[in-house]
């Protein structure tokens, strides 16, 4: 974010901010402690229970009794839920939320917190698909609360270093944009290709007999809105259930939360105008291990019309497979007029090296971060701006979650993003919107 978008954005924070503040921002008090409910608190959510830790933290949620056992081991005064639909007919029990369930109940378990003005922070991707990300992103605004995404790289120097290069012109106007990742998880051909690629698990197809369901898991709230099944091994836990369309959708909307984030903040990307991806026969239950998307972006403000490519698994971008930039397992590649800029989480080098061996990059202007969760925690006190809240957020989903919408149709995707509809293929829609489980509704 330049200076002059980061200004703005202060603004309009702090404009929606004085509307229906949250009790915990009235008061501006830095002294004063959030009271924070946790929903989901194994895997990732206990990593993010650590992290707000400095707070009260009041509500302990999780589908998983020996997951809730543990967390009020360190929080015994919590009130203690199975169902996050409870949490919330306890509203004075919180001001903020932290959600890190599966990806199919985020939106879920979000929600109702915006709707209360409930600060949250959410882990990536911020919803299941692409229908949910635009309710969750108006909520948000609507609410003008504090909100955040888990991709906590964002927080890190790295990114922030590549933002101001491209930001002041180091490899001149940007028209296309590579991000590769070398994880191979989901559908692959043979048993023997998913051992090769270390996947964790290999299917062909959805099983229908039953394992035993581990003990203190409820499994039919752990389904939530998604289609009944038995339990099966297959599925749970983390990070087994993200290839399964069901529950999630695969590496391109994991791991491309953290590493398309990087072109979405750099070249100011919103809403894709066109969409196309390729991969092996399309799978009825599994996202596929490798794959590959195009998206075509127009102009923005003034920046030109930029074509943005997305690699998983064995696919790379042509300069990479042509040996014609460093070979490094993920990255980003921004193609300039006048050179090129490959990074990744920690690292970044313009090329040819050689010809920016005398090169000074611009005196650091985007302020460090506090860190990602105690960004979130200070924007919820005082209203300061976060980086990866809904607004932001909500598009990266979308445009994250489209590339897999592209897959499945198996066409060009002409988008409209106002009807949210891709205008050449309305088979689409199943994809983007998807039917609930009885029992489940969003809005
Ligand atoms: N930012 C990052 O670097 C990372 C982010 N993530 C993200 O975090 C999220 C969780 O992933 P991960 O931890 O791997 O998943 P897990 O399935 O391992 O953990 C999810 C946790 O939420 C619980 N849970 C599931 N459904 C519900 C529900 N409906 N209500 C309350 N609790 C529920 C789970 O219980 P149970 O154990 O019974 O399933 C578990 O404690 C995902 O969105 C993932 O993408 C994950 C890893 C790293
Ligand atoms: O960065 C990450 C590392 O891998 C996890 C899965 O195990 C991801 O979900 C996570 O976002």
């Amino acid at each position: 974010m330049n200076r002059r978008r980061f200004l703005a954005t202060s603004a309009s924070a702090a404009a929606a901010i004085g509307f229906g503040a949250p009790a915990i921002v009235r008061g501006t008090n830095l002294n004063e402690k959030l009271n924070i409910a946790i929903i989901g608190s194994g895997g990732r959510g206990g990593s993010n229970l650590r992290n707000v830790s400095s707070e009260n933290i009041t509500v302990l949620c999780d589908v998983n009794e020996q997951n809730l056992f543990r967390a009020s081991q360190s929080h015994p005064k919590a009130k203690k839920f199975k169902d996050f639909r409870e949490v919330y007919d306890h509203p004075d029990q919180f001001d903020a939320v932290v959600v890190s369930t599966c990806e199919h109940t985020h939106a879920f378990a979000t929600l109702p917190a915006l709707q209360m003005k409930k600060h949250v922070y959410c882990e990536k991707p911020l919803t299941h698909s692409v229908w949910e990300a635009r309710v969750i992103r108006d909520a948000a605004r609507e609410a003008g609360v504090a909100t955040q995404m888990g991709t906590q790289i964002h927080a890190g120097e790295n990114y922030r270093r590549v933002v101001e290069l491209i930001e002041t012109g180091a490899i001149g106007p940007v028209q296309e944009a590579h991000v590769w990742v070398s994880r191979a998880w989901g559908w692959h051909p043979s048993e023997e290709a998913a051992r090769a690629a270390k996947d964790l698990v290999y299917s062909e197809k959805r099983p229908s007999h039953s394992d035993e369901i581990p003990k203190g898991l409820d499994w039919d709230l752990w389904l939530g809105p998604a289609p009944e099944r038995p339990f099966n091994n297959i599925y749970f836990p983390g990070p087994k259930w993200y290839r399964w369309w069901d529950f999630g959708n695969g590496t391109m909307s994991d791991l491309g939360s953290h590493w398309i984030d990087l072109p979405f903040w750099a070249l100011k990307l919103d809403y894709p105008l066109t969409i196309e991806a390729a991969g092996p026969p399309i799978q009825k239950e599994i996202a596929p291990a490798s794959m590959q998307a195009v998206y075509e972006y127009g102009q923005r403000g003034d920046l030109p019309p930029v074509t943005v490519g997305w690699y998983q698994g064995t696919n790379k971008p042509k300069l990479w497979e042509e040996g014609k930039i460093p070979q490094w397992g993920n990255g980003v590649l921004f193609v300039g007029e006048k050179g090129m800029l490959l990074s990744d989480y920690s690292k970044h080098v313009l090329l040819p090296e050689n010809e920016y061996a005398d090169f000074k990059p611009p005196e650091p202007y985007i302020p460090k971060s506090l860190g990602h969760h105690a960004e979130w925690i200070h924007a919820c006190k005082t209203g300061a701006p976060t980086t990866c809240n809904f607004e932001y957020a909500g598009l990266l989903t979308e445009a994250n979650h489209l590339g897999n919408v592209a897959y499945r149709t198996g066409k060009k995707l002409h988008w409209d993003t106002q009807t949210m509809r891709a205008t050449n293929a309305p088979e689409s829609d199943q994809y983007i919107r998807r039917e609930y489980r009885k029992g489940w509704k969003l809005i």
